[in-house]
This record gives C-alpha cells, structure tokens and sequence, in this order.
C-alpha cells in the first residue's frame, strides 16, 4: 500500500459518519482460552475501558463478566470467561460448567491462541471442546502479535488455521460414526426414526484473525467482524453501557486484582473476595459524601493469610491503597476500605463454603 498524500483521504478513516449499510445487529460473544491467553485485556481493549480485571497471573478472571461494544452498525455483549481448563478441584468443575453454559448461549466464540506461544495441549484440549460443542460459529484469535515478528506470527496464523481443520474434521468423523452406529442398532419397537441430520461443521474456523490488545492492531477490525456475525436485532442495552456487572462484583474483582499483585503461583487459586458492605457514611456534607465498603478476603491456610497481611501488615496496607484508588475511580466517590483477611479451610473443595463464597 503506497502512503497517501496529505490531499488525498486516507481510504481506511473516512472523516465523516457514515450511516451503516445493513440492519443493525446485536448479540452475545464470548472469549475462550487458555488461562493468560489475553482474553481480558481483549475484552478492555474492545469495550474501551477496564471492566475485567487482568493480571499476569493465570486464572484471575472467576465471575462471568460483560463488557458492551457500542457501533453504529450493532451491538456485541462481550462474556468473558475464565480460562477452559482441565478441571481439578470443584471449584474448576464449576468453571467448566460455567463455560459450556456461557458457549451454549452465544452467538459467537471468540478463541484465543497467543502469538508468543506454541500451540499446547491446553489449546488443542479447548479447541476440540469448542468443535464438539455444536454449530456455533468459532473465530479464532491469535492474540498479542506485539510480541512477535511477522514471520513467528505468519507461522503461529497457520499453526492455529490446521488446528481449527484437524479438530473440525476429527469431530465431523466422530460425528458421521456415532450416526452409522446409531443406525446399525437393531430396533425392537416401532418403524425405524430417520436418523437425525447432524449439522456439518465448518471445515476449520468461521475466520482467523490476528491482534494486539495493546498496541491495538486489528483491535477494530476484530470489533465488525464480530458484530458481523451478530443476528439483526435492535441493541440489547442502552448506550454508553459498558458493562452489567453489579458495583458489588466489581468492586471485589478490583480487590482481588490487588492482592494478586506479586504473589507466589499458587496463591491465586486460594483467594475469594466478598464485599459484605457498602454504605454511605451518615453526617457527611453533601458535597463530599464518603462510602464504607467491608471487604472480606478468604484464603485457605493461616501461612497465605501471612503472605497477605505482610511484615506488620505492610502488603495489606499497599493493597488496601490500591484498592482503594482503582474503587474511588470506578464509583466517582471517596471511599473508606475496611479490609479484613480471613481463613477458610479447604474453600475450594466444599460446596457449602463454594456458594457462600458466591461460587
Ligand atoms: N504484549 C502483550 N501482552 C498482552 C496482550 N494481551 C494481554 N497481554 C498480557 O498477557 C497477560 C495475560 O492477559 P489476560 O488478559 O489477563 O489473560 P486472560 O486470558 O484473561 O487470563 P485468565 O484470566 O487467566 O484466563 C497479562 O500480563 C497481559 O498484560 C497483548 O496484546 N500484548
């Protein structure tokens, strides 16, 4: 592409609106991935502000949060999910139950491969789920294309391009021999059902595209295919929505966000948040109200509760006034932060503990 010349208009930003050509569309979509993937920064780079929190930790992300992408041509209601993954304790049982919900209700799956990372396991384990899960369109996302260079990326775009084939075909042929047995079968009672018309998956992935969340490559791009794929309906929330996350859900996401900032690996599983109070403070001057907000945070065993609180409480100091300030941005108010450090033995493994916890 020649660079054009400060008269002629640059084809790809025309400098008017212009009115979108078809019927306005609006849907759900959802991101998979591995855990780290980049699914959540995706998800703030599409919608235009942070409303999933994102760490360099693998499975931060445990509440089902929206983000929503306002274009003149449609509407996209972004679910972000936790990472698909192998289930391991019944907190992850409860993950995956929640993913196969959030799949079988949208209009289109978003998978995220990172750039910067060969194709494992992990993927292939999601993208066999994903092509068995039904017919609903599935582009794939290679994400974080910052990281690399063009040849890594051409070759991580063709990686990912075989992957959507093999698993499709796979699951098309373990499809065509579930039909045959089911056919074989003798039948005792009544004339024989015709088989039902299974629906033929796509040969790979609806589409493969590659971007970056934080240089903002293709981010755009990414936005009207996806809307693209939405059916004609009129928009699903009001403008300027941005997310419909209840305050309370946030509000403990961001708390969790700081308190995972710079642990050890495996503290992440062990943390719950719960915001059990959030009042304004009585006999403030109207023009500068206050907010209490009571925040519990559970870990499992008094040594993480250690690793929390820090030397003579240091850390849950910093963590309180990080908390903090990210809550005060995101109410617009002050906020006094009442922070406590709990241990709940064994959270994760009992379901009574699991639902009080909001699980
Ligand atoms: N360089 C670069 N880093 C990125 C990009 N997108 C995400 N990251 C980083 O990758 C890490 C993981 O990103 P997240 O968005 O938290 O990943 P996730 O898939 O939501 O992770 P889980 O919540 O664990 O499932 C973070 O450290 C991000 O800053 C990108 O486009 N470029």
């Amino acid at each position: 592409m020649s660079e054009p010349t400060p008269d002629e208009p640059t084809p790809a930003e025309p400098t008017e609106p212009t009115e979108p050509a078809g019927p306005f569309r609006a849907g759900f979509a959802v991101l998979v991935g591995r855990p780290n993937a980049g699914k959540s920064t995706l998800t703030n780079a599409l919608v235009g502000q942070k409303v999933a929190i994102t760490s360099n930790r693998p499975q931060t992300t445990r509440h089902t949060i929206r983000g929503i992408v306002h274009r003149p041509e449609g509407q996209l209601v972004l679910v972000d999910t936790p990472g698909l993954h192998r289930p391991r304790t019944l907190l992850g049982e409860r993950l995956n139950d929640l993913v196969a919900d959030t799949l079988a209700e949208v209009d289109v799956i978003g998978f995220c491969v990172p750039a910067d990372q060969k194709i494992g396991p992990g993927d292939r384990y999601i993208a066999q789920q994903l092509a068995a899960s039904g017919n609903k369109p599935v582009v794939a996302i290679v994400t974080k294309t910052d990281t690399v260079s063009r040849a890594e990326l051409t070759e991580q775009l063709l990686a990912v391009t075989e992957l959507g084939r093999s698993v499709m075909a796979a699951e098309h042929q373990a499809r065509a021999e579930r039909a045959e047995r089911a056919a074989r079968k003798p039948r005792h009672r009544g004339p024989a059902a015709p088989a039902p018309a299974a629906p033929a998956p796509e040969p790979g992935w609806a589409d493969v595209i590659p971007v970056s969340a934080v240089d903002g490559f293709q981010v755009e791009a990414l936005a009207q295919l996806l809307v693209a794929r939405m059916p004609e309906s009129p928009a699903l929330y009001p403008d300027g929505e941005l997310t419909d996350e209840p305050e309370l859900t946030m509000v403990a996401e961001l708390v969790r966000e700081a308190a995972l900032e710079g642990v050890r690996d495996e503290l992440p599983h062990s943390l719950a948040v719960v915001v059990e109070e959030m009042v304004p403070r009585e006999g403030r001057p109207a023009d500068r109200p206050l907010l209490d907000v009571r925040v519990n945070v559970y870990v499992e065993r008094s040594s993480q509760k250690a690793i929390i609180i820090g030397k003579g409480g240091s850390r849950l100091r910093e963590i309180g006034t990080r908390s903090r300030t990210a809550i005060e941005a995101l109410l617009g108010t002050k906020v006094y932060l009442d922070l406590h450090v709990k241990v709940a033995k064994e959270w994760q493994r009992d379901p009574k503990q699991l639902s009080r916890l909001g699980f």
